[in-house]
C-alpha cells in the first residue's frame, strides 16, 4: 500500500473535507439486507459506511425490525425494506447482503430496482443470486449499477462454472459488465474490476486475512459509501477495493491477522487508512 499510489490513482478519495460542508454534503445510504438469521450482513456494511464517510445511513431490514437500535453504532437508522424503500431520499442504495433467496425477497429487489433507476445501486451476495435468476432485468438506469460477486455469485451471473471465472477472471468480469451494463468486481485474490465499457484493472492489496464471513459485506457498504460521498464510479469502484485490501494489510503490518482477522476490524482500519490519505495530501 502506498498513499502515492492511492493518490494519482483516486484523487477523488483523497480530498479534504471542506470547512463548510455538511451531514447532507456526504450523502444518505440506503442498506437493504439482513433477513432472519443474518442481521449482521446488513448491519455490517452499514456500519462499514458510516465509518467511511456517508452523511447519513439507513438500513432497511428484510424482516421485522430485530431491535430498536444498534447500540454499537446508534447513528444508523433502522427500519424494514419496504419502508426504506418508501422513503424519498435515498441517494445511492446498497443491497443484498444476508438478503434471502426467497420469493419475498426477490419481489423486494425488483421493487430496489425501480426505485433506483435515478441512483446508484450496489449490488452484493443474495441480491446478485436473485439477479441471476433471470426474473428481474437489470433494466436502463441513468445512474451506475456495481454488481460485486464472488466467484460463486459470478460463475451463477453468467451461468457458468465456477472454475470458469477462476480459470479467465478478467473476461468472466467483462462477461458480467457487458451482460449487465454495470461495473463489475470480481472478489478474490486480485479482485479484477470492470467498468460497464469492458475496461479491466486488477487490485494490487488485500490478503488472506480477508478470507472470513461478512469481509465483502464490509466492500459493499464501503462502495455505498464513496459514492455517496459524491466520487464519480470511475474512482470510488476501484478507490474502496484499494482501501478494503490496503486495511487489510495495514491490520496485518501491524499482527492483527491475517489468521482471525474480523469484517468489523477491516471496517475501522479502512477509516483509518482513508483519513491518512487525506491529511497526506499535499
Ligand atoms: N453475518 C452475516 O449475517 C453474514 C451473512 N452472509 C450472507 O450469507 C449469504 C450467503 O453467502 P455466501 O457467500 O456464504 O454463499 P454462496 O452460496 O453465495 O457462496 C459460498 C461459496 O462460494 C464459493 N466461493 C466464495 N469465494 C470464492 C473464491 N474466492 N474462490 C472460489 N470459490 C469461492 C465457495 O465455494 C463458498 O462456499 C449472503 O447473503 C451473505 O451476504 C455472509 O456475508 C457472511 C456474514
Ligand atoms: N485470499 C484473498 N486475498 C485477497 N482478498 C480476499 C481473499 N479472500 C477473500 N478476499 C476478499 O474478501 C472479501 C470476501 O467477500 P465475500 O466472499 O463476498 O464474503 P462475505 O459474503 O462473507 O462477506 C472480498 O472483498 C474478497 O476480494
Amino acid at each position: 500500500m502506498t498513499v502515492e499510489y492511492a493518490q494519482r490513482h483516486f484523487p477523488a478519495l483523497c480530498r479534504p473535507r471542506l470547512v463548510e460542508s455538511h451531514k447532507g454534503s456526504f450523502g444518505t445510504l440506503g442498506v437493504i439486507g439482513g433477513a432472519p438469521g443474518m442481521t449482521g450482513a446488513a448491519l455490517l456494511a452499514a456500519r462499514a459506511a458510516l465509518v467511511q464517510g456517508a452523511g447519513k445511513v439507513k438500513v432497511g431490514f428484510v424482516q421485522d425490525l430485530p431491535f430498536a437500535v444498534d447500540t454499537l453504532h446508534p447513528e444508523l437508522m433502522l427500519m424494514r425494506a419496504d419502508q426504506l424503500l418508501r422513503s424519498s431520499d435515498m441517494t445511492v442504495c446498497v443491497a443484498g447482503m444476508g438478503m434471502g433467496l426467497d420469493e419475498k425477497s426477490l419481489g423486494l429487489l425488483f421493487q430496489v430496482f425501480r426505485a433506483t433507476i435515478d441512483i446508484p445501486l450496489v449490488l452484493d451476495a443474495d441480491g446478485l443470486t436473485l439477479l441471476a435468476q433471470g426474473q428481474i432485468g437489470a433494466g436502463r438506469r441513468n445512474r451506475a449499477l456495481v454488481l460485486t460477486p464472488h466467484p460463486q455469485e459470478a460463475a451463477r451471473l453468467l451461468d457458468c462454472d465456477v472454475g470458469e471465472v477462476q480459470g479467465a477472471r478478467a473476461r468472466a468480469a467483462v462477461a458480467i459488465s457487458r451482460k449487465y451494463d454495470a461495473w463489475t468486481v470480481l472478489k478474490g485474490h486480485k479482485t479484477v474490476i470492470c467498468s460497464p465499457q469492458g475496461d479491466t484493472q486488477t487490485n494490487c492489496t488485500g490478503n488472506p486475512g480477508l478470507a472470513s464471513g461478512g469481509t465483502g459485506d464490509v466492500l459493499a457498504g464501503m462502495l455505498g459509501a464513496c459514492l455517496a460521498q459524491g466520487i464519480e464510479a470511475a474512482q470510488a469502484v476501484p478507490g474502496a477495493v484499494w482501501l478494503h485490501g490496503a486495511a487489510a494489510d495495514l491490520l496485518v503490518d501491524e499482527g492483527v491477522g491475517p489468521i482471525g482477522l474480523t469484517a468489523s476490524e477491516v471496517s475501522l482500519a479502512a477509516r483509518r487508512v482513508r483519513n491518512s490519505l487525506v491529511m497526506t495530501e499535499g
